[in-house]
């Protein structure tokens, strides 16, 4: 069901907002690396650590490790660097820490002796103008997204976590090799929880998605696999 690049270099990227281990592996074991990419978040990565990143690795499963670090460089270098000793697929840091926090996360990376794609969270995908606005941000939410994803691409990262929204703006910027992960993805009809700027599964891509971050429209599901399934085979009509 799924096309051949989508199980070479699969588009979906569950998140894994668990509380704790089992939970996240028995969704894990559902699952097939061939499909589906996992992110491992705070909540869940706060309670079962490197440990499970680790056996979540030797199952196959690109990881995403999803700490967004935001601290002085020195110290997000240094924990860039353990991060991406975990085998990781991919990493992340906040871009408003800084091009200099950004800078010292690649060093940190290079140093690990891994490859991890390491990329950087703009504006979070819950925040909306007016949050912006309190908290003193001037411009668009669109002028600030840009502004932190021109910051990141100078500072040698591979790509930023953003809204599908604002993927059009930043593709034709920033250009076709720059990584643009999307969460607040929302099939048609689904719930859109704490989400405020959403985009369709296929609509993500054809504004210039690389990667689509999906939590609880899978996690919640009465099969996760199957919903799964839906969204790979809707994404591989386009
Ligand atoms: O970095 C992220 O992954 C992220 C950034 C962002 O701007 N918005 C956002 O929702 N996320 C994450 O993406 C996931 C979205 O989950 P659902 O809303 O359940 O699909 C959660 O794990 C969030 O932490």
């Amino acid at each position: 069901m799924t096309t051949p690049d989508t199980k070479i270099n699969p588009k979906i990227v569950v998140a894994l907002d668990y509380a704790d281990a089992p939970s996240a592996l028995a969704l894990a074991n559902q699952l097939d690396p061939s499909q589906c990419r996992l992110k491992v978040g705070k909540e869940l990565f706060t309670a079962a650590g490197p440990q499970l990143v680790e056996t979540l690795v030797d199952k196959g499963y690109g990881v995403f490790l999803d700490l967004k670090f935001h601290d002085i460089p020195n110290t997000v270098a240094k924990a860039c660097e353990a991060a991406a000793r975990l085998g990781v697929w991919m990493l992340n840091v906040h871009a408003s820490g800084g091009q200099p926090m950004m800078e010292a996360a690649k060093e940190g990376v290079a140093k690990s002796g891994h490859q991890p794609l390491l990329i950087a969270v703009t504006i979070l995908t819950s925040m909306d103008q007016q949050v912006m606005q309190s908290l003193g941000i001037p411009g668009t939410l669109q002028d600030q997204v840009l502004r932190l994803a021109r910051l990141t691409q100078a500072a040698g990262l591979d790509g930023v976590v953003c809204s599908a929204q604002e993927a059009p703006v930043l593709r034709s910027t920033l250009g076709e090799n720059f990584c643009l992960v999307t969460p607040g993805i929302r099939p048609r009809n689904a719930s859109l929880d704490d989400q405020s700027r959403v985009v369709t599964p296929a609509d993500a891509l054809r504004q210039g998605s690389s990667y689509l971050v999906i939590g609880r429209p899978i996690t919640r599901a009465a099969d996760p696999l199957q919903a799964l399934r839906d969204i790979n085979h809707e994404i591989s009509l386009i």
